[in-house]
């Protein structure tokens, strides 16, 4: 799931575009932490770009690079990928020479790409440079506008280029350049706002994934709506948005996992309130725990706690609904991230217990009940159960606001692989036992469903007969996904994993903090062993892997990164962290 932003200001003599913009980055930087970038447009149409691999904080040196960024318009993207790797390469937003120039950022994922690339290859001849879906989709929006064959392109032609681009595409996306476009079924999330200029010569306008990013910048609550399923918009230089639908609307089906983890609670998605429905859903699970766990069981819990931070807005309704005490009894680092979206198990494991720390006078003696909004991999609540009883908690409760997570998410949201969820093939006793608690309690998917539509904001009508997209929870997907779609998923996952996992041992090396096991992973590769492990690459029993690229890793005893030598691809270069940030002017010819 990424983050995707678009500013325009009323006056071209504007420059200061890049400063809401980067603003804007760290207000969703929990929605992707890979990667970020930012374009803007300067008048005369000079285009200006910087992006790169890590938080916004890093790319960004603080801000010290925002005065290269000038212009009165631009758009921002926080990526956290689902498709492609983490190669510096497929940082967004992506630059299209032809035609008229085109910038892009993408929040979603296309779930037919092997077909685009098709189409792309014999009939639009374009040249794909990276593995990433979003660069495919710009390259269909190109394709469709370069058929008007005109020098210079009008909102009509813009739109009538989505449309035919919708047709082609399948999956979730939100994007915009400055043109915000919404998939026809409204999974990804997109709002837009207005404010008067500084200057009070005009309106400035601004889009984002989560409104969170627009209230921070001045923009009143009742000037931010949503874009519709199927709608697009054109924001023209100095003149008011026009709005088109450019595919008649299929659903109006939010993905339900923004409400459960994605979005910050103070976001409003598709007029439901984060906050709310997180609550809601606290209640509901209170409500459930009481059917699950016998008399005996409820009574022995001694207090309710939160696995921050994102549970921080459930778990007390939770505790309210049972009438027991709540306490934080974990103490968050706020210096370490969302550990979930971090690349690498070991580096979630780590994650993990650099986060969160128990204080062992919350623990002793007691019978806890954990509450956490979801529960994926079983990462974080197998750390954190045997976090708690090493801080002497006696008997260990968990209970999660989100159902059963047993379908992969394919959407723009890389959960995991069904193999790696810790409900696949798992019964709640079989989970209980594998994060080591006494009993696991889950939400149902009925109640969470009701706790989003409970927490409509007031004064909005309602949508009847509201839905949402929860394939993740039971497979059934609101889009047609294409035949062998999941297994192509796994597989390309498993590279992707596989990627990410060296990337992670080699950052680890680079800064100093690498164990053993990461400097064989950094020096040798890795690959995934029968249990679907990732694993050095020597210490499974297959025969030689390639390390993702198609050069067989190195193995000697030197510490030596592959791709570090002679003769090594510059992809190979990418792939071992000499990510250099990209930085290009563009000037319209
Ligand atoms: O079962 P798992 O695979 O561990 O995934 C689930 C966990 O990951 C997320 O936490 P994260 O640390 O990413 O973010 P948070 O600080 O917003 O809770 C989520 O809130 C769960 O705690
Ligand atoms: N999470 C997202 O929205 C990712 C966008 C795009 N599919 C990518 O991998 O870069
Ligand atoms: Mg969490």
């Amino acid at each position: 799931m990424c983050g995707v932003i678009a500013a325009v200001h009323a006056s071209p003599a504007d420059c200061q575009v890049a400063a809401d913009i980067h603003e804007a980055l760290y207000l969703l930087q929990h929605r992707g932490q890979d990667a970020c970038g930012l374009a803007t447009c300067a008048a005369g149409g000079k285009i200006y770009q910087n992006k790169g691999n890590g938080l916004a904080a890093k790319v960004f040196r603080d801000g010290a690079r925002i005065s290269d960024l000038p212009g009165y318009m631009g758009i921002g993207h926080l990526r956290y990928p689902t498709a492609g790797t983490s190669a510096n390469a497929e940082a967004q937003p992506f630059f299209a020479n032809y035609p008229y120039g085109i910038c892009f950022a993408h929040n979603g994922n296309l779930i037919n790409a092997p077909e685009l690339k098709k189409f792309l290859d014999d009939e639009g001849h374009r040249h794909i440079n990276t593995e990433s879906d979003s660069e495919l989709m710009m390259n269909i929006f190109a394709c469709e506008l370069g058929v008007t064959g005109k020098a210079r392109v009008n909102s009509d032609d813009i739109f009538a280029a989505l449309g035919r681009m919708y047709s082609r595409l399948q999956g979730g996306w939100a994007c915009f350049g400055i043109i915000g476009f919404r998939d026809s079924y409204g999974i990804r999330p997109l709002v837009m706002g207005s404010r008067p200029s500084a200057n009070g010569e005009g309106m400035d306008y601004m889009m984002a994934s989560e409104s969170v990013a627009l209230c921070q910048l001045g923009y009143k609550r009742s000037d931010i709506h949503d874009i519709l399923p199927g709608q697009a918009v054109i924001i023209p230089k100095g003149l008011p948005p026009v709005f088109a639908q450019v595919q008649a609307r299929k659903a109006y089906k939010p993905d339900i996992f923004e409400y459960c983890y994605f979005a910050r609670p103070d976001a409003i998605i598709d007029n439901i309130s984060v906050h709310q429905s997180r609550e809601n859903m606290g209640h509901k699970l209170g409500d459930r725990i009481i059917k699950v766990l016998t008399p005996a069981q409820l009574k022995e819990i001694d207090v309710v706690m939160p696995i921050p931070e994102t549970s921080n807005t459930s778990a007390p309704c939770v505790a309210a609904r049972l009438k027991k005490p709540y306490c934080q009894g974990f103490v968050k680092n706020r210096y370490v991230f969302r550990t979930f979206i971090m690349p690498g198990q070991k580096a979630r494991e780590k994650g993990v217990r650099r986060k969160l720390n128990a204080m062992e006078e919350q623990f002793t003696g007691k019978n806890v009940l954990l509450v956490d909004d979801s529960i994926v991999r079983g990462t974080t609540s197998r750390e954190i159960v045997n976090m708690a009883k090493e801080a002497g908690a006696l008997k260990v409760y968990f209970a999660s606001a989100a159902p059963r997570i047993r379908h992969p998410h394919i959407y723009g949201i890389d959960l995991a692989s069904p193999s790696e969820l810790i409900a696949h093939k798992r019964d709640d006793d079989a989970i209980a036992r594998h994060i080591g608690a006494e009993k696991v309690i889950f939400q149902e998917l009925e109640d969470l469903k009701e706790a989003c539509i409970q927490a409509v904001i007031k004064g909005s009508i309602p949508r009847k007969n509201q839905e949402f997209e929860v394939g993740v929870f039971n497979g059934e997907y609101v889009t047609p996904v294409p035949d062998g779609y999941f297994e192509h998923l796994e597989q390309i996952r498993g590279e992707t994993k596989k990627m990410k996992v060296m990337e992670s041992a080699r950052e680890a090396v680079a800064n100093g903090y690498a164990d053993q096991e990461e400097i064989e992973m950094a020096t040798n590769g890795v690959e995934v062993n029968a249990d679907g492990k990732v694993v050095p690459a020597h210490s499974a029993d297959s025969g030689p892997i390639m390390n993702g690229n198609g050069v067989p890793p190195q193995r000697t005893g030197k510490r030596k990164l592959s791709g570090d030598g002679e003769g090594a691809s510059p992809r190979n270069r990418m792939d071992i962290g000499l990510h250099n940030q990209q930085d290009f002017e563009y000037t319209e010819p």
